[in-house]
C-alpha cells in the first residue's frame, strides 16, 4: 500500500503489493476535457446529488469500469462519514445515506493524513482496510481515496476503485485528484446551501412565533376610554369612521392620538387594508416629499430606483399623518392636491398616480394660530379640519387614571410573566395628584419603571418629578396670592408637610422621599440641616 500526495511519474507509481501493469496516461487534451467537464458539472447547479451523479458518470466514461464513491464527514459525528454517492457498474443499488466509522477505512486514513490513500493491489485475504474484501468481491483490484479539502477543512473523500491490472490507477490519478478539488467545492457549496436552508427554516419558525406574539399583543391591546370625556371622543370616532371623511385628531403629546387614528381605521370599511402611520415631525424636512409621495429613479442624488411613497403604500387603507403642523410649505401644497384630487405625483415624475386613501391627521399645535401667522395654508387647514376630534389631556380626565394604570400594569406584568402587583391607596393618590405633562405615554413609561423596581407583590412608587408635590400635598396653609417666605423657611415647611402627610415615613413608595421626588438619603440630609426631627406625626 502507498499513500502519496503528488502525482507519480508515468508507470512509476510506488505500490505496496508488487508491480502493476499500467496502461497509457491520458493525453493532455483528454485530461483537460475531463477537468473542464467536471468544472461545468460543479458550476451548473447547487444540487449536490446532480453534481455528484454527473461527476461519477464523467469519471466512468473516461476510465471505464471504475467505481466512484463520495463520502461526507458526518455533521453530527466527525468520526463517521455518510455515503453520498456511489456510481458502480458492478453494484447497481448501493446503500446511499448510510454512515460508517472512518476508523479502519481507506477514507479514514486519507482524512487522517490529509493526502490520498492508495491501496494497490487490494488484499482481501489479509486486508489492511475494511474496504478491501468487499471491493475485491466485486472484482476491483485497487482503490485510491482522495481527501476532499476546502479552505483547509476536510469535508469527505472521493474514492475510486479500479479493476485489477488495467493500469488505470496511474493514468487517472492526477485527473482524479483535480476532480476531487472540484467535488470539494461542490460539497462545500452544498453544505452552505443546506446551512442557508436551515437558517431559513429557523427564521421562518421565528417569524411565525413573532407574528403570533404580535397577534397576541394586539389581542391584548385595548384603547381605554372609561371617563366621560373619552366616551364622548369614542362616540365621535364611531360616527365618523364609516364615512371615509378626513379626520383631524388634536391633543397634547402622548394623549393617544395615534391609537385613536387606528380606531378610526378599524371601525371603517377599510379595516382590512393597511394603516400607514407617518410622523412628519420625525422626518428631515428635505425628505418628507419623497417619503409621502415617492420618487422616480434619478429624481435626486441617491434615488437609484423608483420608490412608492406612503400614500401609495396606504392605497385602499388609511394614512395617519402625525404632526401635520410640521409639514413644510411645499408639502402642504402637495397634500392639498392629494386631498382634492386623490392623485399623487412622485418626486421627479410627471404622471399623476391615482390613490384611494383616507387621511387621518393629527397635531398638538395650534393650527388656527399658524394659519393666522401664514405658516399653515388656510385651504389645507379647512380640508383637514372637516371633522376634528379633541383628545383631552390626562390631567383633565383624572378619573381615567386608574383604569389606564390598571391596564398598563396588567399588560406589562403579563409580558414579564408576572402577576400584576397590588397598588396601595397612597400610591393611587400620588399618581392621581401628579399632572402628567407627558400624558398617557408618560404614565405608561412610569408604570413600566415602577414595575421593574417592584419585584414583590406590591407596587413601589419610583420618584415622580418634583412637580408632583404641588398637587399631591394638601392645599398650602398660605393662600397662593401671598408671597412666599424666605427660601429655607419654605423648604422646611414643605418637608414638614410631606412628613406629616406620610405619617412621618421617609422611606418606601408611600414615604415622604417618594412624595417629594427625592432620594430618602437626600431627604434625611435636608431634615438634619433644617433640624427636623424624624418620627411619627399626625397627618
Ligand atoms: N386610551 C388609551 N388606552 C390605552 N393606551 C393608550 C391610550 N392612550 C394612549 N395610550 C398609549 O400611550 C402611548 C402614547 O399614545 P400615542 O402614541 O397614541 O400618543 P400620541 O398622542 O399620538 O403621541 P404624539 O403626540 O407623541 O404623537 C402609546 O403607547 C399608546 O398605546
Amino acid at each position: 500500500m502507498v499513500e502519496h500526495g503528488t502525482r507519480p511519474g508515468p508507470r512509476s507509481l510506488p505500490v505496496v503489493g508488487g508491480p502493476v501493469n499500467f496502461g497509457p496516461a491520458p493525453t493532455d487534451d483528454v485530461h483537460r476535457k475531463i477537468v473542464e467537464e467536471a468544472i461545468e458539472a460543479v458550476l451548473s447547479t447547487v444540487d449536490l446529488r446532480a453534481v455528484l451523479d454527473r461527476t461519477g458518470q464523467l469519471l466512468r466514461r473516461h476510465f471505464g469500469e471504475t467505481r466512484v464513491a463520495i463520502h461526507r464527514v458526518s455533521a453530527e459525528d466527525a468520526t463517521r462519514a455518510e455515503v453520498v454517492l456511489v456510481s458502480d457498474p458492478r453494484q447497481p443499488s448501493p446503500e446511499l445515506g448510510t454512515t460508517f466509522p472512518l476508523a479502519g477505512s481507506a477514507a479514514g486514513k486519507a482524512i487522517q493524513d490529509r493526502r490520498p490513500c492508495v491501496i494497490d493491489p487490494l488484499q482481501p485475504k489479509a486486508p489492511r482496510y475494511r474496504d478491501e474484501p468487499l471491493l475485491a468481491a466485486y472484482g476491483y483490484g485497487s482503490l485510491v481515496s482522495f481527501p476532499l479539502v476546502f479552505e483547509n477543512e476536510i469535508l469527505g473523500t472521493l474514492d475510486i476503485a479500479h479493476p485489477p491490472a488495467e493500469g488505470l490507477l496511474d493514468c487517472c490519478f492526477e485527473v482524479a485528484r483535480q476532480v476531487a478539488h472540484l467535488v470539494a467545492i461542490a460539497l462545500h457549496n452544498s453544505l452552505m446551501v443546506e446551512e442557508v436552508q436551515r437558517l431559513n427554516r429557523l427564521l421562518g419558525k421565528e417569524n411565525a412565533l413573532l407574528k403570533e406574539e404580535i397577534r397576541q399583543i394586539k389581542r391584548d391591546s385595548r384603547y381605554v376610554a372609561e371617563s366621560e370625556a373619552m366616551r364622548a371622543v369614542v362616540e365621535r370616532v364611531r360616527l365618523v369612521a364609516p364615512s371615509g371623511s378626513t379626520v383631524l385628531v388634536r391633543g397634547e403629546t402622548g394623549t393617544g392620538k395615534e391609537g385613536l387614528a387606528r380606531m378610526v381605521h378599524e371601525f371603517s370599511p377599510r379595516f382590512n387594508a393597511p394603516f400607514v402611520p407617518v410622523n412628519l415631525g420625525a422626518i428631515p424636512e428635505g425628505l418628507i416629499e419623497s417619503e409621502l409621495f415617492g420618487h422616480e429613479k434619478g429624481a435626486f442624488t441617491g434615488a437609484s430606483r423608483r420608490r412608492a411613497g406612503r400614500f401609495e403604500q396606504a392605497d385602499g387603507g388609511t394614512l395617519f399623518l402625525d404632526e401635520v403642523g410640521d409639514a413644510p410649505p411645499s408639502v402642504q401644497v402637495r397634500l392639498l392636491r392629494v386631498l382634492q384630487e386623490r392623485v399623487v405625483e412622485r418626486v421627479g415624475g410627471t404622471e399623476p398616480v391615482k390613490v384611494d386613501v383616507r387621511v387621518v391627521a393629527a397635531t398638538n399645535r395650534n393650527l388656527e394660530e399658524m394659519v393666522a401667522r401664514g405658516t399653515f395654508r388656510a385651504d389645507l387647514y379647512y380640508r383637514l379640519a372637516v371633522f376634528p376630534i379633541e383628545l383631552p389631556p390626562l390631567r383633565e380626565r383624572r378619573d381615567e387614571l386608574r383604569p389606564l394604570a390598571t391596564y398598563f400594569l396588567t399588560r406589562q406584568a403579563a409580558l414579564m410573566h408576572r402577576r400584576p402587583p397590588r397598588v396601595g391607596e397612597d400610591v393611587w393618590r400620588a399618581l392621581e395628584a401628579y399632572d402628567w405633562p407627558g400624558n398617557v405615554r408618560e404614565l405608561e413609561n412610569f408604570l413600566q419603571r415602577a414595575l421593574i423596581l417592584s419585584p414583590g407583590p406590591e407596587l413601589a412608587m419610583p420618584e415622580l418629578p418634583a412637580s408632583a408635590l404641588r398637587a399631591a400635598l394638601p392645599a398650602a396653609a398660605t393662600p397662593a396670592s401671598e408671597p412666599p417666605g424666605p427660601f429655607e423657611d419654605e423648604v422646611r415647611h414643605l418637608i414638614e408637610r410631606a412628613l406629616s402627610h406620610c405619617g412621618g415615613r421617609v422611606y418606601g413608595p408611600s414615604g415622604a422621599a417618594a412624595l417629594l421626588g427625592l432620594r430618602p438619603t437626600t431627604l434625611q440630609g435636608k431634615m438634619k440641616k433644617y433640624g427636623i426631627a424624624p418620627g411619627p406625626r399626625s397627618a
